[in-house]
């Protein structure tokens, strides 16, 4: 089985780690290119022993899937420039946020087998949170090479394209928002005394062990909550500040921000193409 990258950016890395550490493919079957940057190209090549070309021919000679990699801005582009490279044999998989599969079918002017997925970064280490969906020109068979290479970099949903805004706010987006309350913690450590190695590795493992708790008790997590909360405590004391300045209603808003976000992209991308 042969996969095309388009695009070398991260995302398209996190995807071809994990893909290389469960060897769901081999080096040899993993085709990367990108815009102008050779020397990123280079430094993949050395990494993961994948191929690498500015050949879009080659690249897409006999690949099985072609993996769309590269920012929503610049979709319209990348469709249009591998559009007579393509043959309909070729599953196409975009994890371009935003980008509906009408847009790729209309800019691509062929029926061609499309799935639309969300993955996160953590798929570099197998543990992204991985939403799909398939247009109803992919086969059985495509449908399950999309699970095998998905499971590849950790868990996946099949959901309808409706859902798929709100799904890049929560998960796509989501490792973010876990760092930025990492730095945050980092942050208050470092004002309390306490030594950067030390803390980081205190909040990693804390962080750990209440995901561990979640997964592993079924609990809501406002019962856990309760359960670190001693009358007259310390949880309480400092749950106090985050309910006075209305964290969650925050926390609610950054999510709803980051789906109009991706509704915002598929509408320019509309524009774009249309
Ligand atoms: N970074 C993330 O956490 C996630 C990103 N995504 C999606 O993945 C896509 C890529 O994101 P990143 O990897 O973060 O972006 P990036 O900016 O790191 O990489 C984009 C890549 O596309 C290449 N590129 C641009 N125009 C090209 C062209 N005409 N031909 C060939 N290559 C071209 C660039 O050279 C670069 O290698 C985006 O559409 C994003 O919405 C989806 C889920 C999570
Ligand atoms: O920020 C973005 O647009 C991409 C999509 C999900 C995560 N990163």
């Amino acid at each position: 089985m042969k996969i095309a990258f388009i695009g070398a950016g991260s995302m398209a890395e996190a995807i071809l780690k994990g893909i290389l550490n469960k060897e769901a493919c081999s080096p040899q079957n993993l085709w990367v290119t990108n815009r102008q940057a050779q020397a990123r190209l280079e430094s993949l090549r050395e990494q993961y022993a994948v191929q690498i070309t500015y050949d879009l021919q080659a690249l897409l000679h006999n690949a099985d899937m072609v993996i769309l990699a590269v920012k929503p801005k610049n979709a319209e582009e990348i469709l249009q420039q591998l559009s007579p490279y393509l043959t309909k044999q070729m599953f196409i998989v975009s994890v371009m946020a935003g980008i509906s599969i009408e847009s790729i079918s209309t800019n691509l002017k062929n029926d061609y087998a499309v799935a639309r997925v969300m993955p996160n970064t953590s798929a570099s280490v197998g543990k992204s949170a991985t939403a799909i969906t398939f247009n109803e020109f992919v086969s059985q068979e495509q449908q399950q090479l999309a699970q095998t290479i998905f499971k590849a970099i950790g868990s996946t949903v099949i959901v309808e394209e409706n859902k798929l805004d709100a799904i890049t706010a929560l998960s796509g987006s989501g490792p973010a928002y876990f760092y930025y309350i990492v730095e945050a913690m980092e942050k208050a450590a470092e004002q309390l005394g306490i030594e950067k190695d030390m803390a980081r590795q205190l909040i990693i493992q804390t962080m750990n062990g209440a995901i561990h708790m979640l997964q592993e008790t079924g609990k809501e997590a406002a019962e856990l909550r309760d359960n670190v909360t001693s009358p007259g405590g310390t949880t309480e004391a400092g749950l106090k500040v985050l309910q006075e300045q209305e964290v969650a209603k925050t926390f609610a808003n950054c999510i709803l921000a980051a789906e109009k976000q991706s509704k915002k992209l598929a509408a320019l991308s509309h524009e774009q193409i249309k």
